[in-house]
C-alpha cells in the first residue's frame, strides 16, 4: 500500500500554484493580512530617510565632548530644538547642541547624539559628563536598506511585519495572489442537514460544516455543495460542476468499497486521473486522489475523523502549497514528549488525536480520553495535535519522545 509520504509527494507533485497573470488581484493594505504576495516590493527611498536621532538627547560634535567626564564637563550652548518632523534650520558650531528629540532630523554640523539621561540642563546651556562614541545614537540614512532595494519577495505571507513594511514603503495597494477556492460536497444517501429532521437510518451531514470551517481557516474560498445522494447522475453532475468552479474539490463519503461507492467510477467517466485510492495510514486508509488538469480532487473517507485527519495530513499542505506561498507549506511536525501511553497496530502510520500541554517549557502529549473510533467525533473536541506512530512502532511509552502533527 502507497505510504504517507509517497501519497504526500504525489499530491505535491501535482499542485500548480496558482502563479499566473490572471491569478494576481490588488487589494488595499488593510485587507492584505494573511494574503500572499504576488509581486515584489521594492524600496522608492533610503530608509531611514534622513540621518536621524536615536534618542532624546542633545546633537553635538563630537569634537566638543569627546573627553567629557563628571570631574570635567563639558559646557555647550543650546542654539535650537529640533522636533520630530521638522527640517533643522541651524548649523551647529563648536561649543554649540541642539536640543532634540529621537526620530528628529540630525541638524547640519552635529554628528552625534548625547542621551537626555548623561545630560544636565541650565537654562540655555547643556552640561555633558560623558564621553560618547563617535556618531553614538545618529541612525545614518540609508542605513536599514537603500532606494532601489527589494524589501519583499514574491510568494511570501503577509503579517502585521511584512504591513508595517508595505505601509512604511507607501504601498496602499498591493498585488496578491487570489484565494484558492475549494468546493466541498458530502456524498451518502443516509446524510441529511443539522436542520433536517433525522428518520430511521440517517446521519447529520457533518463532515462539510467541518471541511469548510477549517478551509476557511487556511484563508481559501469556501463552495459548499451540499449533500448529493448516492445516485450515479448525481453524482457525476455535482462533481463536473465542482471541478468547473474550483481549484480543489474535496468529497467525503463513498471512497471505501461498499456496492454504492461511485466516486472512483464518476471520477474515470469525467476524465480525472486518479492517483491513488488507499493510503497505509489509520484513520484515512481509504483516501482517493485524482486531478482534472490543474484542478485537485481529494476524496476523503466518509467517516468524520478520517475526514479531518486525512484533511489535516494532505489538504491543508496542498492548500497552502496552490495559494502560492513560495515555502514551508509542508504539513508541520513537533518532537514532544508523550505523556500518556500511545499504541498501533504497526501495520499503518497511525495518528492518534490528542491535546499538546507546556509543562515548564517543554511541550506534552496528553491523548484524547474516551472511545477511539474514526466514527466518534467527541473526543476530537478540543484537541490540537496527532500523534504520529510510523509504521512498524507498536508503542509509545509515557516519556518517550513522539512526533506530532500540529492541527
Ligand atoms: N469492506 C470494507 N469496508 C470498509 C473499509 C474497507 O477497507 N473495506 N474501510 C473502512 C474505512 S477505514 C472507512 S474510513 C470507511 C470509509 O467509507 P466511505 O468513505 O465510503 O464512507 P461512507 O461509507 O459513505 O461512510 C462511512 C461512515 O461515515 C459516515 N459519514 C459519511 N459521510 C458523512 C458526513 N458527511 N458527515 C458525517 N458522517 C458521514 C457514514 O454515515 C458512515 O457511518 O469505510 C470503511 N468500510
Ligand atoms: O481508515 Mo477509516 O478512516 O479507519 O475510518
Amino acid at each position: 500500500m502507497l505510504s504517507v509520504r509517497d501519497a504526500e509527494a504525489i499530491i505535491f507533485d501535482a499542485v500548480q500554484p496558482l502563479h499566473q497573470p490572471q491569478d494576481i488581484e490588488l487589494v488595499d493594505l488593510c485587507t492584505a493580512n494573511q494574503r500572499i504576495l504576488a509581486t515584489p516590493v521594492t524600496s522608492g527611498l533610503d530608509f531611514p530617510h534622513w540621518d536621524n536621532s536615536a534618542m532624546d538627547g542633545y546633537a553635538v560634535r563630537y569634537e566638543d565632548v569627546h573627553n567629557a567626564s563628571v570631574e570635567n564637563p563639558v559646557v555647550l550652548e543650546i542654539v535650537a530644538e529640533i522636533p520630530a518632523g521638522y527640517q533643522p534650520q541651524v548649523t551647529i558650531k563648536l561649543g554649540q547642541a541642539a536640543r532634540i528629540f529621537t526620530g528628529a532630523v540630525m541638524p547640519n554640523g552635529a554628528d552625534t547624539v548625547i542621551m537626555q539621561e548623561k545630560t544636565r540642563r541650565e537654562a540655555n546651556r547643556v552640561l555633558i559628563n560623558t564621553a560618547p562614541q563617535p556618531q553614538e545614537f545618529v541612525r545614518h540614512q540609508g542605513d536599514f536598506y537603500q532606494a532601489g532595494s527589494q524589501l519583499l519577495p514574491v510568494g511570501i505571507g503577509l503579517q502585521a511585519p511584512e504591513i508595517a513594511i508595505l505601509a512604511a514603503a507607501q504601498c496602499d495597494r498591493i498585488n496578491v495572489f487570489r484565494r484558492p477556492r475549494v468546493a466541498i460536497l458530502s456524498s451518502g444517501d443516509e446524510l441529511v442537514t443539522p436542520a433536517q429532521t433525522l428518520k430511521p437510518g440517517q446521519i447529520v451531514d457533518s463532515n462539510q460544516y467541518a471541511l469548510a470551517a477549517l478551509v476557511k481557516q487556511l484563508g481559501a474560498e469556501v463552495l459548499m455543495l451540499g449533500i448529493v445522494k448516492d445516485d450515479q447522475n448525481n453524482l457525476q453532475k455535482a462533481i463536473a460542476e465542482a471541478v468547473s468552479q474550483a481549484d480543489i474539490v474535496i468529497s467525503s463519503g463513498g471512497v471505501s468499497v461498499g456496492e454504492y461507492d461511485y466516486i472512483q467510477q464518476i471520477l474515470l467517466s469525467l476524465g480525472a486521473k486518479i492517483h491513488f485510492q488507499a493510503v497505509q495510514m489509520h484513520p484515512g486508509k481509504p483516501l482517493t486522489f485524482a486531478t482534472f488538469g490543474n484542478v485537485l480532487y481529494f476524496g476523503l473517507p466518509g467517516n468524520p475523523v478520517s475526514a479531518l485527519v486525512t484533511f489535516w495530513r494532505f489538504v491543508q499542505p496542498a492548500i497552502h502549497k496552490l495559494s502560492g506561498i513560495a515555502a514551508g507549506w509542508e504539513a508541520k511536525f513537533l518532537r514532544v514528549l508523550a505523556d500518556d501511553e500511545l499504541t498501533s497496530n504497526g501495520k499503518m502510520e497511525t495518528y492518534i488525536w490528542g491535546k499538546l500541554h507546556l509543562i515548564d517549557g517543554v511541550y506534552k502529549f496528553h491523548k484524547a480520553g474516551g472511545n477511539y473510533s474514526s466514527g466518534n467525533l467527541i473526543n476530537l473536541a478540543q484537541t490540537n495535535a496527532l500523534a504520529v506512530l510510523p509504521v512498524g512502532k507498536t508503542q509509545v511509552c509515557v516519556g518517550e519522545e513522539v512526533l506530532v502533527l500540529l492541527t
